[in-house]
């Protein structure tokens, strides 16, 4: 039996976590980052589509109990190619281990999720004669990232002509990158950097950058089980919903009709503010949806146009 066959595997046999009366059959398979940095955003994300579930000590399988969904736990690098084979219907993973895994063809990415942000990049010591990525080629560079790093030093080589022997060298490891240089493994690194804290703590500055990457959700470009479709879309649209709700606060003021020409260039909305009268003659009410980190100085700009009684309203959830 393949390993990664969780259909089969869950559903045969003992079960390994489903109550007797309980199987795989017929759920949507979603697959969730086990560890690591995704891990508590993805469960904050879950809670807010209200996708609800228990998950029994160590089990790595779990059904949802208010959707035909269930959830399975794996490392976010072996996402992409569960996905991408159609053996889960659904994953959250980041936009870089896609790639790594060369799986982009074979999975869509379906939304972009607004965290796990960062840059994967070349980094070499910062007391290192090494200041360009040219000077770094034909030398030593340890990566977890074997195949972006490879493809990326690749092109460099041809563009300088390099040939075998003379070529940048790539070597693998799965953890501690930024210790390769300290110990003399390498000349320069290529990995991730979203503070540059852990860059800086090892006297590392970046050269370059060879991508930018955020968690995404995805589904398989060739699914298995076309009848779970509705609920993919179902599923995506309310963790849309979620994440617009993070990114978007409604702004609420008073307006003389005078100056109202000028407030709704301030606040357009996404499709159109919502205007209403006001008992007071020539006065409305504005309500729009605004950029939560530009509230601030949207409110500024409306007090300077005139507006009154400018209030901001968090969202708990909307379908946008
Ligand atoms: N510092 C970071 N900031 C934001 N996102 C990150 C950061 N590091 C990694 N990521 C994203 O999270 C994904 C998983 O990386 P992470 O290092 O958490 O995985 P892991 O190796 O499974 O976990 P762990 O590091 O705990 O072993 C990365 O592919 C990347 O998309
Ligand atoms: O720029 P920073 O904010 O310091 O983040 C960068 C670090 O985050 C990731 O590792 P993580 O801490 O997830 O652990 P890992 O090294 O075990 O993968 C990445 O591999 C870097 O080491």
């Amino acid at each position: 039996m393949s390993m990664w066959d969780v259909h089969n595997l869950y559903s045969s046999t003992d079960n390994l976590l489903l109550a007797d009366s309980e199987t795989l059959d017929g759920r949507l398979l979603f697959a969730i980052p086990k560890k690591g940095r995704l891990y508590e955003k993805c469960l904050a994300l879950l809670a807010g589509a209200d996708i609800q579930f228990r998950r029994n000590n160590r089990l790595d399988v779990c059904l949802v109990l208010n959707h035909r969904i269930a959830l399975v736990f794996l490392p976010a690098a072996d996402i992409p190619s569960f996905v991408g084979k159609g053996d889960v219907d659904l994953g959250i993973t980041g936009h870089d281990v896609i790639l790594e895994s060369n799986m982009q063809d074979l999975v869509t990415e379906e939304l972009r999720l607004g965290f796990g942000k960062c840059s994967l990049q070349v980094q070499v010591p910062e007391c290192s004669s090494i200041k360009t990525v040219d000077d770094l080629a034909g030398k030593r560079v340890v990566t977890s990232f074997e195949v972006l790093a490879g493809k990326y030093f690749s092109e460099i080589d041809d563009r300088l002509q390099l040939v075998e022997g003379n070529r940048t060298q790539i070597e693998y490891v799965g953890g501690s990158v930024e210790a390769a240089c300290a110990l003399g493994l390498a000349d320069g690194i290529v990995d991730l950097v979203e503070s540059g804290d852990t860059m800086r703590a090892a006297g590392l500055h970046a050269i370059a950058t060879v991508l930018e990457t955020e968690a995404v959700l995805i589904r398989s470009s060739v699914p298995k089980h076309p009848h779970l479709t509705p609920l993919i879309t179902l599923i995506a649209r309310r963790i849309a919903g979620v994440i617009a709700a993070g990114k978007y606060v409604v702004c609420e003021y008073n307006i003389s009709r005078d100056n109202l020409a000028a407030a709704i260039i301030i606040t357009p909305g996404r499709r159109a503010p919502t205007i209403s009268r006001l008992e007071e003659e020539n006065w409305v009410a504005v309500s729009s949806m605004v950029e939560k980190n530009k509230c601030a100085q949207v409110m500024d700009e409306l007090v300077k146009v005139g507006a009154e009684d400018v209030l901001i309203f968090n969202l708990d959830n909307c379908r946008v």
